[in-house]
């Protein structure tokens, strides 16, 4: 038994279900799946915009509803696509309406939203059952959400007691594969959530817990998780298995968009979980804890972050200073995502997301006590691999990174990586100095 999740990435053509089919065909013949699909490419964010472009909300809507429709006309054929169009008409219907509201209105909210969001993975996995029903393939589409949480629409959080029952649901259905919507949940009293972008990843290993199923692979555009995001480093290479404290350190820093939740479920469980390629072969298998032949693993890159510093010596040895400076970022609702301050306690450094640092700041200013506060464009450079706990491995990475200003040094989960904070302009040089050092010690 196993779960199998298709990306957003692979869903834009003929071309691509023609690969997803023989994809989910090689499984199926192994093994009951349930196929977990993301919206077709682009699908969320035209959802987004439509959110956001209030006016354009209709006919954004009707572009999805043609592609869907297009492409049903290509990937599905006689009694089949009928029923596919009857089911994408009447959910376009359905979404029709609700852009006209907004439009109208000019006002959405935060459940709205959600409610928006949720037609794209529940047309695509209407369109998937129904291509590979075309092919003759036992398959079945169940297009209704199969987590329950609570309704903190936007990003909403896993009731797994519940979910596990809503999963359950699906095994009861007779065919060999289910096609089910990721990255969409709803509350008990049956409003639709979304977890978050890339969450469909999340929710792949999340089934595999709840239905104890031992093996959930992620099948995507790229050949598994690289050692650098292949677009911008030409020279990344797959990485063939990733402890899960690896993967976790990842997944929180970006690394193949992956939900930084993604890996969570597989704590305390013997589940294995693939990363692999649609067009090139190649995968990365996740499983496992640190052993000792693991060196080096990836980077990952935040470059469109603020530093800001809070300087001040009235602040030194006072209880409750820094907690002072955290509520602030709590009140404003920004997400720190570095954080340190030297032993002589005079200044606080904070990183942030760039759009989030004006917010802060201008919170910031109403502090008393304070002399300075500073911000300047900032790049956190991370370097993953259980080798770090190694002193020599440890020491080289510290080598190259001595060439560059770093404002700050922090290890993360079992001392598995290491994030430098350096200026964004030399960010990538930094990045790319480590990336060559990973890619010597990769495994
Ligand atoms: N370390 C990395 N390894 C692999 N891909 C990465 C990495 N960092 C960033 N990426 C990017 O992630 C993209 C795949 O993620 P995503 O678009 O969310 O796929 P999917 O829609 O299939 O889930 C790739 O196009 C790749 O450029
Ligand atoms: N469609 C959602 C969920 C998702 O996981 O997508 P993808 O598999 O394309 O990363 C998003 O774009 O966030």
């Amino acid at each position: 038994m196993l779960v199998v999740k298709i990306g957003g990435s692979i869903q834009k053509d003929e071309r691509d279900f023609e690969l997803i089919a023989n994809r989910i065909s090689q499984y199926s013949s192994r093994d009951r799946t349930i196929v977990v699909t993301s919206a077709l490419k682009g699908v969320t964010n035209s959802l987004i915009e439509a959110t956001e472009n209030r006016d354009k909300a209709v006919e954004i809507v009707s572009e999805i509803y043609d592609r869907h429709v297009k492409l049903l006309s290509k990937i599905v054929d006689g009694p089949e696509f009928d029923n596919a169009f009857k089911s994408i008409s009447k959910l376009a219907d359905e979404l029709f309406r609700i852009a006209w509201s907004i439009k109208v209105l000019d006002e959405i909210s935060a459940r709205v939203r959600d409610y928006i969001l949720s037609f794209g993975e529940r047309m695509a996995s209407v369109t998937l059952g129904a291509m590979l029903r075309s092919r003759k393939m036992d398959a079945q589409s169940y297009p209704e959400p199969l987590l329950v949480t609570d309704d903190s629409f936007g990003e909403a959080n896993v009731i797994e007691d519940l979910s596990a029952m809503e999963a359950r649901k699906v095994l009861d259905i007779p065919s060999k594969i289910v096609v089910v919507p990721g990255f969409i949940g709803k509350t008990p009293t049956e409003r639709y959530t979304t977890v978050g972008r890339g969450g469909s990843d999340y929710t792949a290993t999340l089934l595999g817990k709840l239905l104890g199923f031992p093996e959930v692979r992620l099948v995507t555009e790229v050949p598994g998780i690289m050692t650098a995001d292949p677009r911008k480093f030409p020279g990344a290479k797959t990485i063939s298995r990733l402890s899960l404290e690896e993967a976790m350190e990842l997944a929180q820093m970006g690394a193949k968009r992956l939900h930084p939740r993604t890996f969570e479920p597989m704590f305390d469980r013997d589940i294995r979980v693939y990363i692999e390629g649609l067009y090139d072969e190649g995968y990365t298998l996740v499983q496992g804890t640190c052993d000792s032949s693991d060196k080096l693993k990836g980077i990952a890159v935040l470059d469109d972050l603020k530093l800001i510093s809070v300087e001040s010596t009235n602040i030194v040895g006072k209880i409750g200073s820094a907690a002072r400076v955290m509520e602030k970022a709590r009140e404003a609702g920004v997400n720190i995502i570095s954080l340190s301050q030297p032993a002589s306690e005079t200044t606080i450094h904070i990183v942030v997301d760039s759009k989030n640092a004006e917010r802060l700041s201008s919170r910031l200013q109403e502090l008393r006590d304070v002399d300075s506060i500073n911000v300047q464009d900032a790049s956190a450079v991370s370097v993953v691999g259980c080798g770090l706990r190694n002193k020599e491995l440890f020491r080289e990475v510290l080598r190259e990174a001595s060439s560059f200003e770093v404002a700050s040094i922090s290890r993360g989960l079992r001392n598995v990586s290491a994030t430098f904070v350096v200026k964004k302009d030399e960010g990538f040089n930094l990045a790319k100095d480590l990336h060559e050092v990973v890619v010597k010690w990769i495994n």
